[in-house]
This record gives structure tokens, C-alpha cells and sequence, in this order.
């Protein structure tokens, strides 16, 4: 009896985990902006003058309301983006990293996000486009990147796509990043559903 109550109880406990994959070129912030949710939502962070470019993975699982998600930080320079097409798959949602301030290597983001989103491995799953560095007083203005980004969004078919300002250094947008990838997870979760852990 105590048994089968335990499983019943670990059972209902169980929580939905989506797995979301972290593309970008080389110094969008993608690592940055990953320790900054860890600092968010665990409080276990790496400090930002520690992060150094990554050449493997990191992997990060934090709870965020009653899920759990997964993320996978992969290295964004050109010589590892051969790497990405492994990581598809298992994504439930892909998060894209823009330097805002990285006027010369706009158009190369444009045309690596194009062809992640060609991948028949990710169709229909939500990407959020994150233009980072908004703190820099150099940076693009949000507008001028979502003119550019919203004719790659056309191309998502129906779904669900954003560009969402933030500075991962300041941390200012990292929780409205977070709960909108979040609520576009559970929307596709019929389409792709979370695994239960
Ligand atoms: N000003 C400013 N600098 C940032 C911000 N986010 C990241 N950086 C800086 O940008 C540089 C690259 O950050 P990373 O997080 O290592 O970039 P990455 O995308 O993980 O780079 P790879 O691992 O090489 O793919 C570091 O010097 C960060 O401190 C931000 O919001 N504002
Ligand atoms: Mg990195």
C-alpha cells in the first residue's frame, strides 16, 4: 500500500521538461545569457568575467513555474556550427542570441538563423530571437532588427516566433525571455510533447 501510494504520489509529481536549444554566433552572449537565468531562477551562477567562449556544451536544467527547462548552449563559431544539426532533434524550442551591437555580421546572423529554421529536424517548434547587448550604446535599434528578422519569421509558417530586446549582462529581459518561450512550449506541446520527469 505504502509502495503503490509512494509511486501514485512521485507519479503526480512529475514534471513537464522541454528541452530548448541556445544558437547564435560566436559572442551574441549566449553563455552569458544562460548563467543569467541560472542566476534568475536557481541563484547558481557563473560570474560573467569567468565565461569564456565555448567550444563543447553547456547544459543547464532549471525550473521555471511548474516545468522544467532544459538548455543546451552550443558554441557558435563557424567551425561548430557543423554541430548544431545533432542537437534538432530533441529541441523544443530554439532560442537565437543577435549581438545588437555587431553591425558587420548581421546579415551572416540572418543567414544562419535561415538555414537552422530550414532543418525539417525543427519544423513547427517556437524560436525566440533574442537582440542582446540592448545596454551598449552602440547597439542596433530593436525596430531595425525586427524589420530584418520579421522576413525570416515569415518564413516560419504558422509557428510561433518573436524578437525580444535584452541585455543578458544587466539581466534586463531575461525572465520575459524565459516566459514567453515557455508559454509557446506549452502551446506546441501537442505537436511535440515534453518528456516527463
Ligand atoms: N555589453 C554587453 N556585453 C555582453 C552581453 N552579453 C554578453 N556580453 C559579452 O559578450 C562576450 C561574449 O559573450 P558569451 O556569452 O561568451 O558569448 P557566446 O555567444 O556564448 O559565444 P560562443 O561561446 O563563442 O559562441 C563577453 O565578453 C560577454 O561579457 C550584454 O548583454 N551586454
Ligand atoms: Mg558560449
Amino acid at each position: 500500500m505504502f509502495h503503490l501510494a509512494k509511486g501514485l504520489y512521485a507519479n503526480w509529481n512529475r514534471k513537464e521538461q522541454y528541452s530548448i536549444l541556445i544558437l547564435g554566433l560566436d559572442n551574441a552572449g549566449k553563455t552569458t545569457f544562460l548563467e543569467m537565468l541560472k542566476k534568475e531562477y536557481s541563484k547558481n551562477s557563473k560570474s560573467p568575467d569567468r565565461i569564456t567562449p565555448t567550444v563543447g556544451q553547456n547544459v543547464a536544467t532549471i525550473p521555471v513555474e511548474s516545468s522544467v527547462l532544459k538548455f543546451w548552449d552550443v558554441g557558435g563559431q563557424e567551425s561548430l556550427r557543423t554541430l548544431w544539426p545533432e542537437y534538432y532533434r530533441q529541441a523544443h524550442g530554439i532560442i537565437f542570441v543577435i549581438d545588437s551591437a555587431d553591425r558587420a555580421r548581421l546579415e551572416e546572423c540572418c543567414t544562419t538563423l535561415r538555414s537552422v529554421v530550414a532543418n525539417e529536424d525543427v519544423e513547427g517548434i517556437p524560436v525566440l530571437m533574442l537582440a542582446n547587448k540592448q545596454d551598449r550604446d552602440d547597439r542596433m535599434e530593436v525596430q531595425d532588427i525586427k524589420e530584418v528578422f520579421n522576413k525570416i519569421a515569415e518564413h516560419l509558417g504558422a509557428r510561433d516566433s518573436r524578437v525580444l530586446p535584452i541585455s543578458a549582462l544587466t539581466q534586463d529581459g531575461i525572465k520575459e525571455a524565459a516566459e514567453w518561450i515557455l508559454v509557446r512550449l506549452r502551446r506546441n506541446k501537442v505537436n511535440k510533447p515534453p518528456l516527463y520527469k
